[in-house]
């Protein structure tokens, strides 16, 4: 019998091959050679890659006997995962293959950009020795803002913590008193641009990310502040990044991710302060061995037909099958829960009421626990990860058992509070008998609307115009309305406008749209993939 084929689409360690075994057939394309790539997926029964090969739908959809894309890595940007899942591949990554590796060279960034080292180093080669032009700061007492306090921006903060710097992070996800332990101090976005010396960027890219060091928070920095990106490129806006540095407002920056990659030609290159990496991040023996082993014994396993722990898109195993269309309800909810948020509680609540109560309802907490996450962690989120995740940040759960309810034979809640006391919560319940999910109350409002497809949603103060200001802004830039709910509660003075949209809703329209209505809040949910706020 024919081994299965598994196409190595990247430079990998040689310790992949060693782990795969010789119970499949190796074949190496360049990925990042469209063309060949999409030649040799036909008979491809697994894909593995990095960042530089797109496995977007259309290369999916070129390799019919696909049953798993392993990335070598952390990031799934190049990989669409909702094709993958609706093609019935399962893809998976290693999240923390090479996160010490990333901060490592995060950490010489800050000490290349503080000291001038490339320049130095080049200058003296070149045959100048010159000292006082290459005189640099020092580390020590200055205030580091950590953008993004996940798996790497913690590691950053205890290397950084040595060196003696004081610590702020802006992170909503996290929990302040967690953060406090590690020594980091939680702050908004404006604090920390403004008290920050040095800045490192360890955010995911997602429509709310992707330009957030872009003109407005590079004119609120402390004047002569350092910026290392190695992140993603885009969350620093390179343009806006090029004219601090032009203008003095940005003494330096270190650069190891760009918006378009393989990037050769920059402005930026121009810059003597400037210190640029080709995407080292992962860069190192170890953490190449690490992400290649890890993603070639998941292939195996996958292969095999075994269950992956590492897979991103893996559904539960066996679930009571009428529970089942209540795990997505649950996981969208999850995920409404944190775009209204925009921030994560303490503890969150998952409430069960009425007749699908009386099965055994842990996997809705799972699944509820799972959408929160799901579009503020880089790498994806499984029901296997996420409470691992959850623990990371001091996030617990709670599942409750509610009453039944008035008007619903079931319905679920997501609930948590705030560290600013807030409490946030969102129902929603399945009807019809295709089992369709409804979105039934947000924050007390009820808003009785489909929870599938694309939604925005504007906390306004209640004015008459509202509906026609946001039909108008809308309609002006495209976007179609399916379905429009006004909704009140006891307090007078505000509406929620919730509504259902034919097509995608760029942050730049939600921001539109919000500032026409003088809205105090807007967020946005994709049917699946990211969701945005502001
Ligand atoms: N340069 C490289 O080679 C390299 C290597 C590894 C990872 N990375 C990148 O580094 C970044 C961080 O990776 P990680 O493993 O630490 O991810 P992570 O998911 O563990 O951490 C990301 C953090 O960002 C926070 N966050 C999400 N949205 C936010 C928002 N809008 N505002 C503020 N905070 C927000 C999350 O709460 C989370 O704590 C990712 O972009 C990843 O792709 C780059
Ligand atoms: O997301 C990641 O894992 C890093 O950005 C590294 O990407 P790479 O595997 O292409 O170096």
């Amino acid at each position: 019998m024919d081994k299965p084929v598994v196409l190595i689409a990247e430079e990998l360690s040689p310790a992949t091959v060693d782990a795969l075994g010789p119970d499949f057939e190796i074949r190496r394309c360049a990925g990042s050679d469209r063309k060949a790539l999409l030649a040799a997926l036909p008979e491809a029964h697994a894909v593995l890659v990095r960042s530089a090969t797109r496995m977007d739908a259309e290369a999916i959809a070129a390799g019919p006997r696909l049953k798993v894309i392993g990335r070598a890595g952390v990031g799934l940007d190049n990989v669409d995962v909702s094709a993958a899942s609706r093609a019935g591949v399962m893809v998976v990554n290693a999240p923390t293959s090479n996160i010490v590796s990333a901060a490592e060279l995060t950490v010489g960034l800050l000490l290349a950009v503080a000291r001038n080292l490339p320049q130095a180093d080049a200058a003296l080669k070149d045959g100048r020795w010159q000292r006082s032009r290459f005189t640099g700061v020092e580390l020590a007492d200055k205030v580091l803002g950590i953008v993004g306090l996940g798996r790497i921006g913690s590691l950053v903060a205890r290397r950084m913590a040595a060196f003696d710097m004081r610590l702020i992070a802006y992170d909503p996800y996290v929990q302040p008193a967690y953060a406090q332990q590690s020594g980091v101090r939680i702050v908004g976005l404006d604090e920390l641009l403004e008290q920050s010396d040095f800045l490192t960027v360890h955010l995911p890219k997602t429509p709310e990310t992707a330009g957030l060091i872009g003109f407005d928070a590079l004119h609120r920095v402390k004047p002569g502040v350092r910026i290392v990106n190695a992140a993603r490129g885009g969350i620093v806006d390179e343009a806006e990044l090029y004219a601090a540095l032009k203008e003095g407002r940005v003494a330096g920056a270190g650069v190891d991710v760009f918006a378009t990659e393989p990037c050769t030609e920059s402005p930026l290159f121009e810059l003597d302060n400037v210190v640029v990496t080709p995407h080292l991040g992962a860069g190192t023996a170890e953490a190449q061995e690490r992400a290649g082993v890890a993603v070639a014994e998941a292939v195996r396993q996958a292969l095999a037909g075994r269950f992956v722990p590492e897979a991103v898109n893996v559904r539960m195993g066996a679930v009571n099958g009428e529970l089942a269309p209540w795990l997505l309800l649950a996981e969208q909810l999850g995920r409404l829960f944190t775009a209204t948020a925009g921030g994560l509680p303490g503890v969150l609540q998952v409430q069960v009421s009425g007749e699908i109560g009386r099965h055994d309802v842990a996997a809705l907490e799972l699944a509820a626990l799972k959408g929160t996450l799901t579009d503020v962690v880089e790498g994806g989120v499984s029901y296997v990860n996420a409470p691992l995740i959850a623990q990371e940040r001091g996030l617990r759960t709670e599942l409750l058992a509610g009453p039944d309810h008035a008007e619903h034979r079931s319905l679920v809640t997501v609930r948590g509070v705030l560290p600013n006391g807030e409490e946030v919560s969102v129902s929603g319940t399945l009807t019809g008998l295709q089992g369709r999910e409804r979105l039934v109350d947000i924050c007390g409002f009820e808003v009785d609307l489909p929870l599938t497809g694309d939604a925005v949603f504007f906390r306004a103060p209640d004015r008459p115009g509202v509906v026609g200001a946001v039909s108008e802004v809308l309609s002006r830039a495209g976007v179609g309305i399916d379905g429009l709910r006004l909704a009140r509660t006891e307090r007078p003075g505000e509406v929620l406008a919730a509504l259902n949209v034919v097509g995608r809703v760029s942050q730049a329209v939600l921001d539109d749209t919000a500032a026409r209505i003088d809205a105090t809040r807007s967020w946005s949910l994709e049917p699946s993939g990211r969701a945005a706020a502001s």
